[in-house]
């Protein structure tokens, strides 16, 4: 495709980040339509402004439209923004797919969700590519790196990055999303770009746990380093370049979801960590915690492929064996001694 100048957006999912994204869009100026299965989050977009479960207290822009008819979202409209739980990427995708034929259109498709299917262990553009036909769509673009929707809400600094291995899109969407307070780089890695995302989620979890349980800056420190090690040799077997896991996808992301309160998975580890049951925390979140499912999905690859992943491998003994968390961190700390 050649680049465009974007004017037209959807945005598909109304959650914390979603709404966000939308956000900013339209305070860069563009018409922005956002859809939600949920009505009465349609009603409070359009009448209050607010999206109060996902973040209290922020005001949205007034030129932000709702709508729960996704059909009326899509239409008409240049890009698609998928911002929905990786686990409801595959129907939503069905839906418009079916939506964009009908119409015969062909908007270019971008996704800000971080995850790995479970059973098919896809990542996110691939299960696009499969659910959305060729012919009705200009290219995929994955946008991800450290970013928190608290965040950019309140207009804090954030560099992310647009990835796709179609420049001209990856571009295209650089340019709609960059201000003052939001940067954009590009990025032909895709497979990286989304794998990065997908598995920091799993050592934020271990992170959470740490800290949860009393440990220091330490062991902080240590859990962030070996998991990039181990995130990044399953990336690099799955076709990820090395050096996409040290830019903002990579351990740009894996330090603020590590490191943050805002973030979902450090905070479900924390709770863990304090001895809080796995279904209460999922329970009390609200939220989506990918990294519950994608530890699955990375245990189960990294088991197929025989790649070391002893954090993956503890995390997924935590969350799926009933395993004690001190066990598990005693499992890891007598294991035979190693060169890095
Ligand atoms: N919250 C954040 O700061 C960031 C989130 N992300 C990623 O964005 C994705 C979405 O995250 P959040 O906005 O935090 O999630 P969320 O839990 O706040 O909201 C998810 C939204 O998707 C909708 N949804 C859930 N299941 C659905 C289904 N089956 N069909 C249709 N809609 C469905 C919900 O109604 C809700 O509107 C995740 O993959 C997450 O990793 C990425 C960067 C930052
Ligand atoms: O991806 C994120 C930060 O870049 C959001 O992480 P959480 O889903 O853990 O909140």
């Amino acid at each position: 495709m050649t680049f465009l100048k974007i004017s037209k957006a959807a945005v598909i999912g109304a959650g914390s980040w979603g709404s966000v994204l939308a956000n900013v869009l339209v305070k860069n100026g563009l018409d922005i339509k956002i859809w939600t299965r949920e009505s009465k989050q349609v009603t409070e977009l359009n009448e209050q402004h607010t999206n109060h479960h996902y973040l209290p207290g922020l005001k949205y822009d007034e030129r932000l439209v709702a709508t729960d008819d996704l059909a009326a979202a899509v239409n008409g409209r240049q890009v698609i923004l998928l911002v929905v739980p990786t686990v409801a990427i595959r129907s939503v995708s069905q839906k418009i797919g079916k939506i964009l034929q009908t119409s015969n259109e062909r908007p270019l498709i971008v996704h800000a969700s971080k995850g790995l299917e479970l059973g098919t262990h896809k990542r996110i553009s691939e299960i696009i590519a499969e659910e959305i036909p060729e012919a009705n769509r200009a290219g995929i673009v994955a946008l991800s790196g450290p970013s928190h929707a608290e965040e950019v809400a309140r207009q804090d600094i954030t560099l992310i990055t647009a990835a796709s291995a179609d420049v001209a899109a990856a571009k295209t969407v650089q340019k709609m999303f960059m201000n003052d307070f939001f940067r954009i780089y590009t990025n032909q890695d895709i497979i990286g770009v989304e794998l990065g995302a997908a598995f920091k989620n799993i050592i934020a979890l271990g992170a959470g746990a740490l800290n949860g349980l009393g440990y220091g800056d330490d062991a902080k420190a240590a859990l962030m380093t070996r998991g990039l090690a181990e995130i990044s040799r399953l990336g690099v077997a799955m076709g990820a370049k090395p050096q996409t896991f040290i830019g903002l996808s990579g351990v740009g992301d894996l330090i603020v979801t590590c490191t943050s309160v805002h973030s979902r998975n450090w905070r479900a580890g924390n709770q863990l960590g304090q001895g809080v049951p796995l279904a209460d925390v999922i329970k009390n979140m609200g939220m989506v915690i990918e990294g519950i499912t994608t530890n699955k999905a990375a245990y189960e690859l990294a088991q197929q492929r025989q790649i070391e992943m002893p954090i993956t491998q503890a995390i997924y003994q935590v969350l799926y064996q009933g395993c004690d968390i001190k066990q598990a961190i005693a499992n890891l700390m007598q294991r035979e001694g190693r060169s890095e």
